[in-house]
């Protein structure tokens, strides 16, 4: 960085401090944005471009953001695991992988995110969560809500309305948490059942809660209430004298900020949503034979099928297990390979039966 502080940098290169006036408030001790876009991947780009290039040492910067349907996962989690994925991939519910680690949560535009950046040392889940309560609390005294011990924020101490999750810097840091106050809770729950048979997994596991919406308790709760009662008591925390105003951002601005479209694309592509699954197993089994299939970075790292001496010719076996190692760990993939090894083999009716049944089961395995 020849010497200079990443806030230097920032100062004299990015065009939202250099030449775009709106943005110039961040060096105030506490500013809060509100994202114009509700596209997960664009969202989850401008925290990352937040994170990695502005100074926050003097500034507390809060955005609330929300996106369109949605099911997050967790940095270190499996999609396979964790969610229905093929009514999602049936739906108009996009997939997303964030940065942070922590369990899967279901968005749609009843959902309010709020990201609380801080220099790393001023990093407060707590104060964070406590802060949301009390804005809630003074606003709507029938809202009995508290901080569980797993920081979430519980409604009647047993009703989950946010889970939180946290990036942690060597110099910044992170902590977002959702808050739902009108989802379809019938979409959250069916998307996020899953407890798939037959999977080995060492990602990280949800912990499934009942959950339930603020506006269930008290209907005058709306997305832009909320934003207005939690900036409100931001700014009395960290900038009282300065006035509440909330400013809306545009975190598609490639001119703001830049480097976010790529790193936009990078969180939207197959290979991080899926491709960063650590390593797991699937099995599927019929009376006569089962299946394993070893997965790494959602593709096929093996395949094993087992069933009785003589049941089929193990040679078959092999040359249809060879074809697949290395293939993505995909409907659309497998398909082809399956079909195109079943089209150009040559064998008897019972076999070829017995390998329709082998094809199936696979496909079986991945959703
Ligand atoms: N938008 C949401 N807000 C709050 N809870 C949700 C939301 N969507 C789903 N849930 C519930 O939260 C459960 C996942 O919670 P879990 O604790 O595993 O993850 P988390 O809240 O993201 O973070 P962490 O693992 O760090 O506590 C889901 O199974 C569901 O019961």
């Amino acid at each position: 960085m020849n010497g200079k502080s990443k806030y230097e940098m920032f100062h004299h290169q990015s065009p939202w401090i250099s030449s775009n006036r709106r943005y110039c408030h961040a060096i105030q001790r506490g500013v809060v944005y509100e994202s114009v876009s509700s596209d997960v991947f664009t969202n989850l780009a401008f925290e990352d471009w937040v994170y990695n290039n502005l100074d926050l040492s003097t500034t507390n910067l809060l955005l609330l953001w929300r996106n369109d349907p949605c099911v997050v996962i967790g940095r270190h989690q499996n999609p396979w695991a964790e969610c229905q994925l093929r009514q999602l991939w049936g739906s108009n519910v996009k997939l997303a992988r964030r940065r942070s680690g922590g369990g899967t949560v279901y968005h749609d535009l009843g959902n309010l995110n709020c990201t609380f950046f801080t220099d790393r040392k001023r990093y407060n889940r707590k104060e964070n969560l406590e802060l949301i309560t009390n804005a809630l609390r003074s606003t709507w005294p029938g809202l009995d809500v508290t901080v569980s011990c797993r920081d979430d924020i519980l409604l009647d101490n047993f009703f989950k309305v946010s889970g939180s999750s946290a990036k942690l810097g060597r110099q910044i840091a992170y902590h977002h948490c959702t808050l739902l106050h009108s989802v379809n809770t019938p979409e959250l729950k069916s998307l996020l059942h899953s407890k798939k048979e037959g999977l080995t997994n060492r990602a990280t596991q949800s912990v499934e809660s009942a959950v339930k919406n603020l506006s269930d308790v008290e209907p005058s709760v709306r997305h832009s209430s909320l934003v207005d009662v939690i900036a409100e008591k931001f700014y009395s925390q960290y900038q009282p004298l300065y006035e509440n105003k909330v400013y809306p951002v545009d975190p598609s601005s490639e001119v703001d900020w830049p480097g976010v479209l790529s790193s936009r694309e990078e969180l939207g592509s197959w290979n991080w949503v899926y491709g960063k699954t650590p390593q797991f197993s699937v099995q599927r089994s019929h009376t006569d034979v089962s299946v394993l299939v070893h997965v790494h970075h959602a593709r096929i790292l093996g395949v094993v099928i087992q069933a009785l001496d003589g049941w089929i010719d193990t040679g078959l076996i092999q040359e249809l297990t060879g074809h697949l190692a290395g293939t993505k760990f995909w409907p659309k993939d497998v398909a082809e390979i399956t079909e195109a090894f079943l089209g150009a083999v040559i064998v008897d009716a019972d076999t070829r039966q017995k390998l329709h049944l082998i094809c199936k089961l696979l496909l079986e395995t991945l959703s």
